[in-house]
């Protein structure tokens, strides 16, 4: 099979990509899902004129002509509407979060007012109509669209279906993964290790990357560079619909990945693209539907190649048609020497620019902690120069739709 471009890889996924099915859950269990559903407005915000200030609310016409005590007709406390209707020479005591009853449309702040056996003298500046009262359907009228699907549960999305009292709601079903690494001298991080073996990062990358959907793989294992114990494990994780294997996809003579895939009836999409870090990527697709990510085992790789595909793949099949990137100024110089399309880590200024964080290569294991995102160097471009517009995939996304 020959090598493809980054941007042909990318078709195949977005081609493979079926819409996962929706379920309804709790709002509860709602954290980091993703809605299959639009929210609208289930009423006006505020649903009714809201005092903004603890004060004394009363007609500007009163205060036009020149009226600056008042008798407090009664108090108004949050939750309750008014019990007696306002006169000429009246206020009402109002509360923060009360409902401001038709009438009044001036609130003078209680330290604006000095307040003695039932009346309030008033000291203020010039006001403003409606001053210290939110209007009812200012923030947004009954009906209006609010979110459209897809949108991710975020903590402000949360809030919102609260407000508008979703509290059960339609998300996109998480898919089962199957999350496979492998490797004679990768160990489990808590055991004690001599001085040719590594710990088991990208295990740990993997799930934390996954659980960013709240996916939760329903088989984490790690093998040893061993076809038939490779076989074992592979057989049974292609019964989930995704399946992430780590390692042992390139040339070595115990990388023995693509050959098991292949025995195990594995349709090969794409083995090795024209990209760094993370040629030696792999995608097939099982007999039964499932679809592997084969990524390669350097950390960088690792965690460049999910960045890049497999959540290009997950953003497509949670409803969206990409995984979020951006043009973003580049604020330094970058050469390469080859015509691979290269992902490097980067940090973004205040201005809003990509400075580089300095690496080696792909078995670096701090460059991904420092960095705030993916930048890409097109494979045609020798030299990135600076103020070039590059393409940036930020690591921490929310891809919540503006309407
Ligand atoms: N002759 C060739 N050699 C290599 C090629 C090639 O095209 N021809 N590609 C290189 C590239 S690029 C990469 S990337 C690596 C990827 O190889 P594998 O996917 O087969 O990965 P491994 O050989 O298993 O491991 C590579 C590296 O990563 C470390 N590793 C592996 N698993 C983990 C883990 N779970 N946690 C932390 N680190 C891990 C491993 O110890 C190795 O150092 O191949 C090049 N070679
Ligand atoms: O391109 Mo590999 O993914 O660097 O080590």
């Amino acid at each position: 099979m020959s090598i493809i471009d980054f941007d042909e890889a990318i078709a195949i996924l977005s081609g493979i990509s079926v819409p996962f099915e929706k379920e309804t859950i709790h709002l509860d269990e709602a954290d980091n899902r993703i809605l299959a559903e639009n929210i609208c407005a289930d009423r006006d915000y505020p649903p009714f004129n809201r005092a903004a200030m603890d004060g004394f609310a009363f007609m500007q016409a009163d205060w036009d002509k020149g009226l600056r005590k008042y008798q407090i007709t009664e108090t108004i406390f949050t939750g309750q509407p008014a019990k007696y209707p306002l006169n000429s020479g009246y206020c009402y005591k109002i509360m923060t979060g009360a409902a401001t009853p038709e009438m009044a449309n001036i609130i003078i702040r209680k330290e604006d007012g000095e307040e003695s056996e039932g009346r309030v003298t008033l000291h203020s500046e010039a006001l403003k109509p409606y001053q210290n009262i939110a209007r009812k359907g200012e923030d947004c009228k009954a009906g209006t669209l609010l979110l459209s699907a897809p949108s991710k549960c975020t903590p402000q999305v949360i809030a919102l279906l609260a407000t508008v009292g979703k509290t059960t709601l339609q998300v996109y079903r998480l898919p089962k993964v199957a999350l496979i690494t492998t490797g004679d001298e990768v160990i489990d991080p808590a055991a004690s290790l001599n001085p040719f073996q590594i710990r088991n990062s990208n295990q740990y990358l993997l799930r934390s990357l996954l659980h960013q959907w709240k996916i939760k793989p329903i088989l984490c294992e790690h093998v040893k560079d061993h076809k038939k114990q490779l076989t074992n494990i592979l057989k049974e994780a292609l019964e989930a619909d995704l399946v992430v294997i780590n390692g042992a996809v390139s040339a070595g003579d115990a990388d023995h990945v693509p050959a098991v895939l292949q025995e195990l009836g594995v349709r090969t999409l794409f083995h090795k693209v024209n990209i760094r870090p993370g040629k030696p990527v792999l995608i097939g697709k099982g007999q039964s539907g499932t679809i592997v990510f084969a990524l390669p085992g350097n950390p960088l790789s690792c965690l460049s190649t999910f960045t890049i595909f497999v959540e290009h793949y997950l953003y497509r099949c949670f409803g969206y048609q990409t995984r979020p990137s951006q043009m973003r100024p580049f604020l330094e110089v970058r050469t390469k020497k080859h015509g691979l399309t290269e992902f490097f880590p980067v940090r973004t200024s205040n201005s809003g620019g990509l400075n580089l964080i300095p690496f080696n290569g792909s078995g670096d294991v701090t460059a991904g902690v420092h960095a705030q995102g993916l930048a890409m160097q097109p494979a045609a471009l020798m030299q990135l120069n600076k103020e070039a517009l590059i393409t940036y995939y930020p690591f921490h996304h929310h891809f919540n739709s503006a309407l």
